[in-house]
């Protein structure tokens, strides 16, 4: 009884994700509920748009009994959450359509209105993104943010930006706005096109201070924009950084057990997925890919962990969630 009730709720949510799913020739998982964890969202993605992953899934640090009880559980908090307008499922819909392989990049809907949520509790009136992709987690944060604030939200990808500008546009949230059917938002969203490091650099050039950051994008630039930001004081004085993707599906804890074992000279050194032949596999080409990426981020964490200037938390929800301030004097 339980069971159908939630499946009937994770249908009625999933409504438009999975007819885009159709759209693009994909046969949706039946249990594949895409907004409740990243974590889960790219691993579900990746089994069903590459079989190749299916039984070998990089992601997956957890075993399988244990993964699926966190997945009932993710989709039981969904399911209990107050869901966020339809505009944003139909924009995880859209972003299947446009990037039917990487549509995982984008938050959850249940990360989404946390996000939102924080917003609302720290009424923040500038905040800087790192990584746009489709605008989904600029809009949920402008959506909770004071009247007046701005969203400056940095991206590489040509198409993304151009996407999400017009968004952006159709929504209201530009700062030029002229579609006339909506009422004017009163957030603005502004996209900076281009690397993070420049985007950073060309918002310094304006004066701009943050009262609340996201970082997003490449996980290998973490430091560099975390860096960045403080060196330059960006980061007003009670302003906080919120970092995704800080556990990075798990892996960060081979990270963290390869590093040591380097260090101590222990012969089972790293040699975890090293020595690997390049073209053994798509899982393992994978594998090794998704290892970089959680070493950069266990980097980053150890980064920040010894910054004496910050407090840090690290969170261990969605895809885990680091949150950054600065020591108080
Ligand atoms: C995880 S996605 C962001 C998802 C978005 N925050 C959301 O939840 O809707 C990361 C984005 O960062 C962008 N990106 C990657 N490297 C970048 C760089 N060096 N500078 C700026 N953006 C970058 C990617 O193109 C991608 O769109």
């Amino acid at each position: 009884m339980a069971f159908t009730k939630l499946t009937t709720m994770l249908n009625r949510h999933h409504r438009l994700i999975r007819s885009s799913l159709r759209a693009v020739n994909i046969t949706p998982r039946t249990s594949w509920a895409p907004s409740t964890t990243r974590a889960f969202h790219i691993s579900a993605l990746n089994k069903t748009l590459n079989p190749s992953l299916t039984d070998k899934d990089p992601t997956l640090a957890t075993p399988v009994s244990e993964q699926a009880h966190i997945e009932r559980l993710f989709a039981y908090s969904d399911s209990q959450s107050t869901p966020l307008p339809e505009k944003f499922d139909r924009l995880h819909a859209h972003s299947l359509q446009v990037y039917p392989t990487t549509a995982g990049k984008t938050v959850s809907a249940l990360q989404g209105h946390f996000q939102q949520m924080l917003m609302r509790l720290t009424k923040p009136k500038s905040v800087l993104e790192l990584g746009t992709f489709m605008g989904y987690s600029a809009m949920a944060m402008a959506d909770g943010m004071p009247k007046g604030g701005v969203v400056y939200t940095c991206e590489k990808d040509p198409k993304a930006a151009q996407l999400s500008r017009e968004l952006f546009e159709e929504h209201a949230y530009s700062p030029s706005t002229k579609n006339e059917s909506v009422k004017r938002k009163d957030t603005t969203i502004e996209v900076v096109e281009g690397d993070g490091l420049s985007s950073l650099a060309l918002l310094l050039e304006r004066n701009l201070r943050f009262d609340a950051v996201f970082l997003d994008a490449d996980k290998g630039g973490y430091v560099n924009y975390y860096n960045f930001i403080l060196d330059n004081d960006m980061l007003t004085d009670e302003g906080y950084i919120i970092a995704d993707n800080v556990l990075f599906h798990g892996q960060v804890l081979n990270s963290e057990e390869r590093q040591h074992n380097a260090a101590t000279g222990n012969p089972s050194s790293s040699s975890k997925g090293k020595g690997k032949k390049k073209n053994s596999g798509d899982g393992e080409r994978n594998s090794e890919a998704y290892q970089k990426f959680a070493d950069h981020i266990h980097t980053f964490n150890k980064h920040v962990r010894n910054d004496p200037r910050v407090d840090v938390v690290v969170l261990p929800v969605f895809d885990g969630l680091s949150l950054i301030m600065k020591k108080r004097q």
